[in-house]
């Protein structure tokens, strides 16, 4: 039981725990959304402690393969019993709080991710965004009794944000009544869909959709791709493993090439367009990104993906810390907690803080989507711009600020954070994932202020806006506004906070002790505080610049600044009198500025002399206009072996003092350009990525193809778990 006491307890943890100034049951229950929901999950937790099977050998210390093998069994166990638990749900929010305690469970067996994470994160989800009522009916119940096992491939080897880009081509055919899926190109290949290197026999595969010789742009469909019995792929397709990756190491991403593959009319996805059996396209959707919605909804989850992650993150950390004693404060006296420097409270407080401020947002922006959701059932999609702006900024800046966090928790843990066996590179290399997956941050923040900016003119033109950007209207004065896409963002931000701020007040509202209401409001202040302080000129409302005034009276004001001085309040600084203050020269940045010129200079006089020998041969042998097209690192190259050479030749003559110095201005030279060039220096960049002929794709191509389970069309594991699993024989 979880309330138990537990032997053995570290003392100084026991401590800790002594000192907390609230029920931790208490907070427990506001996390879980209350006493009945705490008291089910640890029901379910339980359960699953009992009849799941843990690692023997750490998964970390097996084979590629094995750790696939091993996060297949772990998959099977664990989905037999959710498949039974969701079985006995009857209410949809019984069956949305089942499936996060499953969630957040199965991180208890899986170092790394399950092979079914995207079956679980995008197959179904888009089964219910995308399908006719009829579609539903038929793949719903097949995928959450995971008779089938699915995953989503948009992204192509060439292309992953620009979605209109795609080069998949589903070109219908009436006669036969079947779409013809083509990979024209190698960027058309599919690449990336987690679970499809081998575990899945079906995908969602969105390709651009051709009838009657016309394209109507980019549709999902759902397709088998490997036989139900054998596992074999099935004719006309290429499958198989993208290879190691920084994380998502069991997650089996796959790559997919098709060639005259047909599938079935009704394998388009039909909820928001249909072709008819005689090739006639219908368009049902009100809104032409309607076809985007699973890409939002996984956006919205993964806040509170974050925020989870995080809390894993931090908690290991604070525990750590409480136990972690270093370094002799005072002479005889026992080394100190960790814990108790504030430079180390600084990186873990904030975390802690940022953990609730994503798991309110994320509560409240999982009702915010509902809600739009609901809206659009019937028709209306007035909210969906805007929903796409927030939950593409909030989902860029928590799965950054996220990744970042846990960082600091593993610098928190010193080079023992650096263990695997920690966990905090594991969870740092799935967090950093989600900056890049589900849309890239950069991309995603300016799909944001694409949103602000549109909103901006209509605040110029006077017409209303809804509540979430009413305060881009409350800026009367234009001088108060940042306009610089760098302002629009940080001011969406803001409204991050305060939504967090609002939220965080309201859930601790009722009920609560005084207790917790303490805390909740210090970790709110800290938040809202460390962001102030870490976007301090972002928040600064006008200019605050002598020189750039609205009214061009630079000189004034420089002038008016000045006398402000507290320099100025006194006609003779006590300095003078005492002790006098330090030259420039001796602060260590203004000598790496001075010394390397003078080095250059050195360096630049002696190979100029060098130069002028052989000068006319070069440019004879060259011609002039090619001697500047010189790349920087031969000059470079040049400069420090004719340095080198040359000053060798001219030092012997002089006094040893002197050689000294000029040798070592050789080496500051030399040390200084390899520290500024070391990119460069790195003759082999081991890169599929950064080979000299830029055969990008070819290259990703050919490794993947190398990867040792692509050896086998089918692994061990489909006979020995999946397909007892699939047909219900486990
Ligand atoms: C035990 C139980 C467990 C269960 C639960 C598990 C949970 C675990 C959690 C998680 C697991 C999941 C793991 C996932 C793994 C990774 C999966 C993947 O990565 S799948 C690939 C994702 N790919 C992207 O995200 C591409 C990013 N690119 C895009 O989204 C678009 O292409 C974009 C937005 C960059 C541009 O799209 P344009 O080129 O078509 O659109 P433009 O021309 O820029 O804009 C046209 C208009 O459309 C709007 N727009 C764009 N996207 C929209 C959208 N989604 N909705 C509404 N409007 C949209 C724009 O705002 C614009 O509006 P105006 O014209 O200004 O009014
Ligand atoms: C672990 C993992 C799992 C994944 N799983 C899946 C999956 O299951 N299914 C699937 O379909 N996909 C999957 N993906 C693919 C993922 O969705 C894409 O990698 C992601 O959307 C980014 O696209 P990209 O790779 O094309 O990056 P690019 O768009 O090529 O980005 C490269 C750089 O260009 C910049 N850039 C691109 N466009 C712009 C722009 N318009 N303005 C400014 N800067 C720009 C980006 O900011 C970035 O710095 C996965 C990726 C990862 C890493």
């Amino acid at each position: 039981m979880r309330n138990k006491p537990i032997a053995n307890v570290n003392a100084d943890l026991l401590k800790e725990r002594k000192n907390c100034s609230f029920d931790i049951e208490e907070l427990t229950n506001l996390i879980d959304g209350g006493k009945n929901q705490t008291a089910r999950r640890r029901e379910i937790e339980n359960m699953l402690l009992k009849n799941m099977p843990f690692d023997i050998i750490p998964e970390e210390c097996l084979s590629a393969k094995e750790k696939y093998e091993n996060a297949v069994r772990k998959s099977v166990a664990l989905n037999k019993i959710g498949v039974e638990l969701v079985s006995q749900v009857t209410k949809a929010k019984e069956l949305s709080d089942l499936t996060l305690t499953l969630r957040r469970v199965s991180d208890a067996y899986f170092r790394e991710v399950t092979p079914f994470l995207l079956h679980l994160g995008m197959f179904i989800p888009t089964i219910l965004g995308q399908c006719s009522d009829e579609q539903v009916a038929h793949w719903l119940p097949l995928a959450m009794q995971l008779k089938i096992i699915g995953t989503y491939a948009q992204t192509e080897l060439g292309h992953g944000t620009f979605i209109r880009g795609l080069e998949t081509t589903a070109t219908y055919d009436e006669r036969t009544e079947e779409f013809v899926l083509n990979s024209p190109t190698l960027s058309s290949s599919k690449w990336w869909a987690g679970g499809l290197g081998k575990t899945a026999n079906h995908c969602i595969v969105v390709a651009q959709l051709y009838t009657k010789g016309e394209c109507y742009g980019t549709h999902p469909f759902i397709v088998q791709i490997r036989d139900m019995d054998t596992h074999m792929p099935l004719k006309g397709l290429k499958v198989g493993e993208i290879g190691p990756r920084l994380g998502f190491q069991t997650a089996d991403n796959g790559f997919l090439v098709f060639d005259n593959f047909r599938i079935p009319r009704d394998s388009l996805m039909m909820k928001h367009a249909k072709v008819l059996k005689d090739g006639t396209y219908v368009k049902i959707a009100r809104h032409s990104k309607l076809t985007y919605g699973t890409m939002i909804f996984v956006r919205v989850l993964l806040v509170s993906e974050m925020a989870f992650n995080l809390s894993k993150a931090v908690t290991i950390a604070v525990r750590y810390s409480a136990v972690r004693r270093q370094s002799e404060l005072k002479p005889n006296e026992p080394e100190p907690q960790v814990l108790d420097y504030l430079t180390q409270q600084h990186k873990l407080f904030i975390s802690i803080s940022t953990v609730y401020a994503f798991q309110f947002t994320s509560n409240w922006l999982m009702k915010t989507y509902h809600t739009v959701q609901a809206n659009m059932k019937h028709g209306n999609t007035d909210a969906l711009p805007e929903l796409h702006a927030l939950s593409s900024c909030l989902k860029a800046i928590c799965t950054s600020d996220c990744s970042a966090a846990i960082e600091q928790c593993r610098f928190a843990c010193g080079g023992h954070g650096y263990m695997i066996s920690s966990n905090l590179p594991s969870l740092y290399a799935f967090t950093t994932a989600t900056r890049t997956y589900e849309g890239d941050y950069t991309v995603l923040l300016l799909q944001t202020a694409r949103f602000l900016v549109k909103t901006w003119e209509q605040v110029e033109l006077g017409n209303a806006v809804t509540p979430m950007v009413a305060y881009l209207a409350r800026h009367q004065n234009r001088e108060a506004w940042d306009e610089s896409p760098e302002g629009i963002i940080r001011a969406f931000e803001a409204i991050a906070a305060g939504v967090y701020q609002t939220e965080s007040v309201r859930s601790v509202s009722f009920g609560q002790s005084d207790a917790i209401k303490d805390v909740m409001k210090q970790l709110s202040d800290l938040y809202l505080l460390y962001w102030s302080l870490e976007r301090t000129g972002d928040l600064l409302t006008t200019l605050k610049s002598t020189l750039g005034s609205y009214d061009g009276r630079v000189y004034e004001r420089l002038m008016e600044e000045a006398l402000k001085s507290p320099l100025n309040q006194e006609p003779v600084n006590e300095s003078f009198h005492n002790e006098p203050e330090p030259q420039v020269m001796d602060f260590v940045s203004q000598q790496h500025k001075l010394f390397i010129g003078i080095a250059s200079y050195y360096s630049y006089s002696m190979t100029a002399l060098w130069l002028w020998d052989i000068l006319t041969k070069v440019t004879s042998e060259l011609g002039v206009g090619k001697t500047d097209r010189l790349p920087e690192s031969h000059g470079r190259a040049v400069f420090m072996s004719v340095f080198n050479s040359e000053m060798e030749k001219s030092v012997s003559s002089l006094s040893a003092p002197l050689q000294a110095v000029l040798r070592q201005l050789v080496e500051l030279y030399l040390y200084y350009w390899t520290l500024e060039k070391r990119g460069d220096l790195l003759l082999v960049l081991q890169s599929t990525l950064g080979s000299y002929d830029g055969r990008v794709y070819e290259r990703l191509m050919e490794e993947a193809l190398k990867n040792p389970p692509n050896k086998e069309p089918v692994n061990e594991s489909f006979h020995k778990y999946l397909k007892p699993f699939i047909q219900g024989k486990l």
